[in-house]
């Protein structure tokens, strides 16, 4: 369910940038010109609703940051836009417990009210570790870091942050002090990435003021990123969510070069990696089965390629259902792979014939056709840590239940269809 942002502007040019670009975020604006309009409209709402509050420093009813107040009093992380970017008026708004403040200035700041936005409902599911055994310099992160949303762990010990980090794995970066009390910042770095790459969680470390080539120290030991102990508002979250966003494009990256893009299934090469790292000893029982859909072309040829795709997303989607407990994976084509670790061939050879059967049986609607397919099956149990070895057999399978007239499973040793 999308939540409400409480935008309070009263010019209407920039209320109607702000809506926009809180509807591109997927989020619903309930926008008011002054702040006697937001309190009549809040009161009609329930404050829960509320993602949070983009409010106009000055307005013609609130001219002195009221409106913030209004929003900070009602429980909403209050954005603050303002004209200037004078210092006064900065050292005024943060005083109060704003998210964050954003010039009106150019294209860029609506740039980063829009990442700031889109972050704000992501962080409820992002993990940060604080360690610094110093209370007022943890205390102050803290804050900052609970007003932008994201589920903070406070931990004072380097050990404390390592049994957090074994039972989080939404955990995507940890801030910490080079003073602490159960080893130094660097050696608690350099033993958090025997666990974790710099891909897979980023680590910021707070150098002190009086130590310059701390820093250095920290980045050699493993650290993404450091910070002066001196540093200010903007920068402290600046370099979070430069080194937190750095993580999730890497996930990405990650996800699309794994993922087969048509029917969001594992694609081969995902496939391949997954069983050899999670198995790192394929198990005495197995097997694999290697599915082609029959006559696919007619498909295509009679219906289109568009038709054709619809297919193949319906027939992952069987796949899903029927093989929810492992791994299924898109090898390209109309073609689709299963491993079933620890199970016997009789039992394999019931659940991928279930498959079948039910695929033959299921109507795919295309547009007002519907059309029904069946598929061809390779199954294969030869006990081999080669993964490809098995691969190979089950191609071998498949072949024959092609030539043996398709819509039935082959089967290692027995080689018998069904
Ligand atoms: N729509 C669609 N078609 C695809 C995709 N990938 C491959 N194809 C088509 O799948 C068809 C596969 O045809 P063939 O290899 O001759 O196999 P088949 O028609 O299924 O025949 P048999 O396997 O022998 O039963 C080709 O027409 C490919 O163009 C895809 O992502 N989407």
């Amino acid at each position: 369910m999308p939540q409400n942002v409480l935008v309070i502007e009263n010019s209407d040019k920039n209320l109607d940038v702000v809506s926009k670009l809180v509807r591109k975020a997927g989020l619903i604006p309930v926008g008011a010109h002054s702040l006697t309009e937001a309190s009549a409209r809040f009161a009609l709402m329930m404050p829960e609703s509320f993602l949070c509050a983009i409010v106009a420093h000055n307005l013609p009813d609130a001219p002195n940051g009221e409106a913030i107040d209004f929003a900070i009093d009602a429980f909403i992380p209050a954005i603050v836009t303002t004209d200037t970017l004078e210092a006064k008026t900065r050292d005024r708004v943060l005083e109060k417990d704003v998210v964050d403040y954003i010039p009106k200035e150019n294209a860029q700041n609506y740039d980063y009210l829009s990442r700031l936005l889109f972050r704000l409902e992501k962080n409820k599911s992002t993990g940060v570790v604080v360690v610094s055994t110093h209370r007022s310099s943890r205390r102050k992160m803290l804050s900052l870091l609970y007003r932008h949303n994201f589920v903070v762990y406070d931990c004072p010990t380097a050990s404390e942050a390592m049994s957090i980090l074994a039972e989080h794995a939404h955990i995507r970066l940890v801030i910490t002090d080079n003073a602490l009390p159960d080893m130094t910042g660097t050696q608690f770095i350099s033993g958090l990435r025997k666990a974790f790459s710099k891909e897979q969680l980023a680590i910021i470390g707070l150098a002190s003021d009086q130590r310059p080539l701390m820093s250095a120290h920290f980045i050699k030991s493993g650290a993404n990123d450091f910070l002066h102990l001196s540093y200010c508002h903007e920068e402290f979250l600046c370099r979070v969510m430069q080194n937190i966003e750095y993580i999730e494009s890497v996930e990405a990256i990650r996800r699309a070069a794994n993922t087969d893009y048509l029917t969001g299934l594992p694609n081969r090469r995902h496939f391949f990696y997954t069983v050899t790292v999670q198995y790192k000893k394929l198990p005495e029982q197995h097997a694999l089965a290697l599915i082609d859909l029959d006559h696919f072309k007619r498909i295509n040829d009679t219906y289109g390629h568009d038709a054709g795709d619809l297919v193949l997303k319906a027939v992952a989607n069987l796949l899903q259902v029927h093989f929810n407990d492992t791994l299924v994976a898109r090898f390209g084509g109309e073609e689709f792979c299963v491993y079933l670790p620890k199970i016997d061939i009789h039992n394999a050879q019931e659940r991928l014939n279930r498959f079948r059967l039910a695929l033959q049986k299921t109507p795919i609607q295309i547009g007002e056709e519907s059309v029904k397919v069946t598929c061809s099956i390779g199954l294969c149990n030869t006990p081999t840590q080669n993964i490809e070895t098995l691969l190979s057999s089950a191609d071998k399978l498949l072949y024959k239940a092609k030539n043996a007239g398709r819509n039935q499973v082959h089967v290692t040793s027995e080689t018998q269809e069904v």
